[in-house]
């Protein structure tokens, strides 16, 4: 496998998903082809997957049934879509992976950082990115920003209080302290261009693009 993996982790709103599209064609510009997507979801039953999960109406899945759906897009979206773009030596970004698991259940839903890690081994066989860019972000900045650009189209994690989403952004900051080697850790509370730019500068010279 000699592609590189990079993953986008950070709290809802804090703008990963924008910023994935800014970078893009600059990186398309390397010496890397590049695929970019997403979890959960990438490819078809992953999405079906997503839907089930993401759905304000599956107010019955409780939350180690959420981790396992998590889990299960995780392994078929990696099987079928990331371990081939990497074997064939693509430039692979993936808008969140493993780290938003231990953030979210690990942390936010509160089962433990241990029977996360367990399952999200045994689903990915252990792979993991190359660079995780963290965007960290205040969370009642990151939530005013979901309410403010998003709030027809809020999801069944969207919804969840306040006190959920601050306990996943001190899980993430816990879990870049446990693995500094593997994070960049990029002010997303500052103007797109800049975190933009920042963003590309990490990239750039953690690879030599
Ligand atoms: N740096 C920024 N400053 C202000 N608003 C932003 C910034 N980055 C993203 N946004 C806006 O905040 C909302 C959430 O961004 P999004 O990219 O969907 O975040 P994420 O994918 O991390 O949940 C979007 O409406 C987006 O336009
Ligand atoms: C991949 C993954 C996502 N999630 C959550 C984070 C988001 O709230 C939601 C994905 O919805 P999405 O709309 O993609 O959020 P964002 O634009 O913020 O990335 O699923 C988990 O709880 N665990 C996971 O393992």
């Amino acid at each position: 496998m000699n592609g590189i993996l990079i993953s986008l982790e950070g709290p809802d709103g804090a703008g990963k998903t924008t910023v994935l599209q800014r970078i893009l064609p600059e990186l398309e510009k390397s010496r890397y082809e590049v695929l970019a997507t997403r979890e959960p979801g990438g490819v078809r039953v992953a999405e079906e997957i997503r839907k089930i999960i993401l759905s304000t109406e599956n107010t019955e899945i409780d939350s180690k049934t959420e981790l396992m759906l998590f889990a299960a897009a995780r392994r078929l979206h990696m099987q079928t879509k990331m371990l081939p773009a990497l074997a064939a030596g693509k430039l692979v970004l993936v808008d969140r992976f493993i780290d938003s698991s231990v953030a979210y259940q690990g942390y936010g839903r509160a089962l433990g950082v241990e029977p996360v890690n367990w399952l999200n081994e045994f689903a990915t066989d252990g792979l993991k990115p190359d660079l995780t860019l963290y965007f960290d972000i205040d969370t009642d900045i990151a939530l005013e920003r979901i309410m403010r650009n998003r709030a027809d189209e809020l999801n069944r994690l969207d919804l969840e209080r306040a006190e959920m989403h601050r306990k996943v952004r001190q899980g993430y900051l816990e879990i870049v302290q446990h693995d500094p080697e593997r994070f960049v850790t990029i002010d997303a509370s500052q103007d797109i261009d800049t975190v933009v730019a920042d963003t590309l500068r990490a990239i750039k010279k953690r690879f030599f693009l």
